[in-house]
């Protein structure tokens, strides 16, 4: 029984597995791809709770009011933006980023630098179809690393222009990185759902100067 606990503890533990070797690439067009590392980090349920839980602790969720028409909307989810040089919530939100950036440093070419979080706080939660489209990924290729944590919901990504939509299933410490030119040639979003579903935490590292 002892045996067993600890060994429970320390699968429980918050940390992040290894990234060599477990990434799947799902190649969606000539210039864009989809990774995925399903159960990246470990221990995500308690990492959850702890970013769920506002207070000095905790992340400061903030609700963002949106310009419509004519109309001013309240958004459909929580965030709170860390840019570059703010200290993270969370230890662990640091080693993903980077253990992210080392991963990807060939490739990428520059380090991740500003954690986007956005909370979800049951199935009428959500972000309509868009590109991270603000400021370089509008023009060159990048990288957008997205960590999901609690309650999975749906991440859908289409092609810009139109055409079939590609579903992955995200949460519980499971990792999506979009890349190449998937920002301004493709859209994403998180759909409402009629389910039944429990709070979704995601976490969107960026490179400088793409949001
Ligand atoms: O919650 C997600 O997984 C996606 C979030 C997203 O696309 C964004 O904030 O730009
Ligand atoms: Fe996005």
């Amino acid at each position: 029984m002892m045996l067993q606990g600890s060994l429970l503890d320390q699968v429980d533990e918050v940390g992040v597995r290894p990234l060599t070797g477990a990434v799947r690439r799902t190649v969606l067009d000539a210039g864009s791809w989809v990774d995925l590392r399903p159960g990246w980090v470990t221990g995500s349920d308690e990492l959850f709770a702890r970013l769920f839980l506002g207070g000095p602790a905790g992340v400061e969720w903030r609700g963002e009011r949106r310009q419509m028409w004519e109309r001013e909307v309240q958004t459909p989810r929580l965030l709170r933006f860390y840019g570059e040089g703010e200290t993270l919530p969370d230890p662990v939100l640091a080693r993903a980023r980077d253990e992210l950036s080392a991963h990807y440093a060939a490739e990428l070419g520059e380090p991740f630098r500003t954690a986007g979080m956005c909370l979800y706080r049951d199935g009428r939660d959500s972000v309509a179809w868009h590109g991270d489209r603000h400021g370089r990924s509008s023009r060159a290729d990048t990288m957008v690393a997205i960590v999901s944590l609690g309650a999975p919901r749906a991440l859908l990504l289409r092609p810009r222009g139109g055409g079939a939509s590609t579903r992955f299933v995200l949460g519980h410490g499971d990792l999506l990185v979009m890349g190449g030119a998937c920002q301004r040639t493709w859209d994403h979003c998180v759909p409402k759902t009629g389910q039944p579903v429990g709070p979704r935490i995601s976490v969107q590292f960026r490179p400088r100067g793409v949001r």
